[in-house]
């Protein structure tokens, strides 16, 4: 490493130290080995010059591909999805992302599979959002990190779908507002969500509203997997709600998204 580079990169380490970093220092090495890589540390240093990213956070979630932080800009609070280039699932992204038309001249790198990833997220937000489904709305990317609006309260998360008490008013309250957004995401915004279930689906506990998150892996309808995955979704739905004497079956959701 030339050593005007590691000059940059201590100046970064300091920078993120100055971002007011609130992990413990066991954790915080940890996650640094992990998340903090070089090109990572560079991107958040960016997103500061930007004057995008105010105040690192602490962590909110680790996942099979992606951490998420929550963090500050200069005027509201923001959440950070980055996505790991060392230790992602990346193969998956592979399947999803090759059948894409939309992203036919990437090239095969993981690099550059994991930055398309994330820009694909941020577009299938906004398609989202256009087709007028409630997301965390997406700010900018900057290479593996995707920056968003964040959902919550005092620096905690809205809960799960999963993690909610239901009684069975609210539970029908519920799912109709999520069938009128895949009906809406399918028919307007030409997409399908392809991980929907109780896990990416939060609740806004203010007027008990679902949020679909997590939609890096969405796919237009020209996706030759859409059809697969539309039905995954709606079988995923169908079976969560049955708890609460919701008797749609996968046919009944399936003719309401698609007519
Ligand atoms: N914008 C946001 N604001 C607040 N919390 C968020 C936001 N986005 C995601 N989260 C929280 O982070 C968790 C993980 O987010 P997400 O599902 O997008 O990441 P992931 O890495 O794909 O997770 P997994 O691998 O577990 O599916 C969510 O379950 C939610 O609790």
């Amino acid at each position: 490493m030339s050593k005007d580079y590691s000059k940059k990169i201590k100046s970064i380490d300091d920078k993120l130290e100055k971002m007011r970093i609130k992990r413990k220092d066991s954790d915080y090495t940890k996650v640094k080995e992990d998340v903090f890589d070089t090109p990572t540390l560079i991107s958040l240093y960016n997103l500061s010059n930007k004057d995008i990213l105010y105040a690192l956070g602490g962590a909110i979630s680790t996942g099979k591909e992606a951490n998420i932080f929550f963090a500050e800009s200069s005027d509201k609070p923001i959440a950070l999805k980055i996505y790991r280039i060392t230790t992602s699932t990346f193969r998956a992204m592979e399947e999803y992302i090759l059948g894409d038309p939309r992203f036919k001249n990437i090239r095969h790198e993981k690099r550059d599979i994991i930055m398309a990833w994330t820009r694909k997220e941020y577009r299938n937000l906004i398609r989202a959002q256009n087709a007028g489904i409630r997301v965390p709305s997406p700010i900018t990317t900057e290479k593996n990190i995707l920056v968003m609006d964040f959902l919550g309260e005092n620096e905690v998360s809205y809960p799960l779908l999963k993690e909610v008490k239901l009684d069975t008013e609210q539970a029908h309250q519920i799912y109709e507002t999520i069938k009128s957004y895949m009906r809406k995401l399918y028919k307007h915004g030409n997409l399908v969500h392809g991980d929907l279930s109780e896990y990416n689906i939060m609740i806004d506990p203010n007027n008990i509203e679902p949020i679909f998150i997590d939609m890096g892996q969405s796919v237009t309808l020209d996706h030759p997997r859409a059809e697969y995955f539309l039905n995954r979704d709606i079988k995923n739905i169908t079976r969560f709600f049955k708890r609460f004497k919701i008797s749609d079956s996968p046919e009944d959701l399936s003719a309401f998204v698609r007519n």
